[in-house]
């Protein structure tokens, strides 16, 4: 074992609070305002875990300019966050975890496809600000998952190397960037059943955080 630090990047959205149901039913009746007929298996094919700029050309089915996404990005978190606000919540077993990542001097990040408005609505809103030393959002980089740049930029602010953190997933395009960037993934069968992610190359498949321990996690970059 070596003493070299190492790191843990958490996916916000189906990581740290389990409301991917909250985003389905938010981005059904965006889209149906505008006649896009869209559904749960078109969501996680196009949309799940990616950044708005993304979801918003493929449910308007064209590029978005920057002065048009900002509200149009607005207009369905702002659906979002009215249909979680009454369910939010830690993911089972996450407090305790990111006490025990802290005791043990662990340096921590989010990396999430997420704007500034909903890291804020569910950091502050839960309290969870203090246990992160880096936050990285979707307004922070040119491209989104499943491109590696959100990972690679959350090791660089937490100065730790690629192959020594590990990334906490749900979804496919985040299983991919955490992948692509070098990193260990744990996959977090909240959004996909366990047999879904059999098959992505995630180390370790996880329902939620009542088990798992630091020295567990360890293990995969020692
Ligand atoms: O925190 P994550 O998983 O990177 O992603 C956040 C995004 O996840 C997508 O699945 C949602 O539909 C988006 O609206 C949300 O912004």
């Amino acid at each position: 074992m070596t003493t070299a630090p190492w790191a843990v990047l958490f996916d916000m959205d189906g990581v740290l609070i389990d409301n991917t149901e909250f985003h389905i039913n938010a981005w059904i009746q965006f889209a149906q305002l505008r006649n896009f007929p869209l559904t749960r298996d078109l969501y996680i094919e196009h949309i799940n875990g990616r950044v708005s700029a993304d979801a918003m050309a493929y449910v308007l089915q064209r590029p978005i300019p920057a002065d048009e996404l900002a509200a149009l990005t607005e207009e369905k978190e702002s659906i979002y966050r009215e249909l979680y606000q009454p369910h939010l919540q830690p993911a089972p077993g996450l407090m305790s975890f990111l006490d025990a990542l802290k005791a043990q001097g662990v340096r921590t990040a989010v990396g999430t496809s997420a704007p500034a408005s909903n890291v804020s609505f569910t950091l502050d809103g839960l309290n969870l600000r203090p246990y992160f030393d880096a936050v990285v959002d979707a307004s922070m980089v040119r491209r989104g998952k499943p491109d590696p740049e959100i990972y690679l930029k959350a090791a660089e602010r937490v100065g730790v190397e690629p192959a020594r953190c590990i990334v906490f997933e749900d979804a496919f395009a985040g299983i991919e960037a955490g992948l692509r960037a070098g990193m260990h993934v744990v996959a977090l069968a909240t959004t996909h059943m366990h047999e879904e992610l059999a098959d992505t190359g995630a180390a370790l498949i996880i329902d939620d955080f009542t088990a798992l321990t630091v020295n567990q996690l360890r293990q995969l970059i020692d």
